[in-house]
């Protein structure tokens, strides 16, 4: 069997008349809840041994492929489009049946900042899977944030070519970047405040303390120290500003964030002279967050939920401030579409 127009000869083979040939592409098998992966690599040489395990996976026949002038293999074609991707903070690995993956190259935890509409525009070309982490997500040190493949086992190389031009094309227009990058965090010393009559006073035990430190740690930073106070908007401020006077990178305030006549965080963040970008914020759990700056210094106020739920606005937000990302009134808006995570 042959492809007219590329010139690419793809030959089926009997896998018992196979022996002493040379694989096409890497072959996968796939056994749930065991396994998934590659058995033969391409280029590997059919031996007798391997005739069984090629028929458990359901092969009886093997391509031998001549590739013609114009065409690539799909491993090629996947290596030129993660290579014509690379950005700030990323690297590619080698193509594993035919797909390449582009991971964080960084030796610390990263804000992945990916342009949805050019990843649509390449997929538009076909027979083309871009796949990436949503913009904003984080990703950990070698973790992959986006991968290549081509559909077919071969493609014209005009096809890859039309992707390496919309990457060119994006790149004359933003200064050189590559639409699939990953910003570091960096490590924030954070002043943590935790409001509750019910806390300061011993009756119940704090349980936002911790929960803050697990989400601010896995991310690289610290909480460098915490404070208590009662449902009382002067000590409040006031402790707002102590935690201002140490020069932390970052101020955070737990409870008292929602509608009953203790909820005193809001209007105490507000007096401690704090420019308000939002105090709600449309995503669940997580609506009743608050974010301001306070003398520059990004301060958050964050309710209840934040100490209960596995994904809320805080998770949301505090990648993108340490990646050093100022938040905008804009940036909380368009959190609503896709913001529902339960609650
Ligand atoms: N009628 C309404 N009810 C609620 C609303 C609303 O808009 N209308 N909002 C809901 C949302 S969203 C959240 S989140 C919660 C909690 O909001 P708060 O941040 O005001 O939380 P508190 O009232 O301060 O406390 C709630 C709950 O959590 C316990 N807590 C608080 N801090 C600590 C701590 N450091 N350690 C342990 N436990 C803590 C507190 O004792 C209460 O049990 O409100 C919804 N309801
Ligand atoms: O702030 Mo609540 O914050 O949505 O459960």
């Amino acid at each position: 069997m042959s492809e007219p127009q590329s010139g690419t000869s793809l030959k089926e083979v009997p896998v018992k008349e196979a022996i002493g040939l040379r694989l096409a592409h890497d072959l996968t098998q796939i056994i749930p809840g065991q396994f998934k992966g590659r058995l033969f690599k391409k280029g590997h040489i059919v031996t007798e041994a391997d005739i069984p395990r090629l028929l458990d996976i359901g092969k009886e026949h093997i391509y031998i492929m001549q590739l013609g002038e114009g065409d690539l293999h799909e491993d090629e074609a996947a290596m030129r489009m993660a290579a014509a991707l690379q950005g700030q903070g990323t690297k590619m690995t080698d193509p594993h049946e035919g797909k390449v993956a582009i991971k964080s190259d960084l030796n610390v935890p990263g804000l992945a900042v990916i342009d949805a509409s050019l990843v649509h525009a390449i997929n538009h070309l076909g027979e083309i899977a871009l796949a990436t982490l949503r913009t904003h997500s984080v990703v950990m040190p070698g973790g992959q944030l986006a991968a290549t493949r081509v559909v077919p086992l071969f493609v014209p190389e005009e096809k890859v070519a039309a992707v390496e031009e919309l990457v060119d094309n994006y790149r004359l227009l933003h200064e050189g970047r590559s639409p699939v990058r990953v910003r570091p965090l960096r490590s924030f010393r954070i002043g943590l405040l935790t409001t509750g009559g019910e806390v300061f006073s011993g009756r119940i035990q704090d349980k936002f303390g911790p929960a803050v430190r697990r989400i601010v740690e896995a991310l690289g930073s610290e909480i460098a120290e915490q404070r208590f106070s009662p449902d009382d908007r002067q000590i409040i401020v006031k402790e707002i500003h102590y935690l201002l006077s140490q020069q932390y990178d970052m101020i955070v305030v737990t409870g008292g964030m929602s509608v009953d006549p203790d909820d005193r965080t809001p209007a105490a963040i507000k007096e401690a002279g704090a420019s308000i970008v939002s105090y709600g914020t449309p995503m669940l759990p997580g609506s009743m967050l608050l974010i301001g700056y306070l003398e520059g210094k990004p301060i958050m106020g964050l309710p209840g939920c934040v100490m209960h739920d596995p994904y809320t606005s805080f998770d949301a937000l505090l990648p993108r401030i340490l990646a050093g990302d100022v938040i905008t009134r804009e940036d909380i808006v368009q959190m609503g579409y896709g913001g529902l995570h339960g609650c």
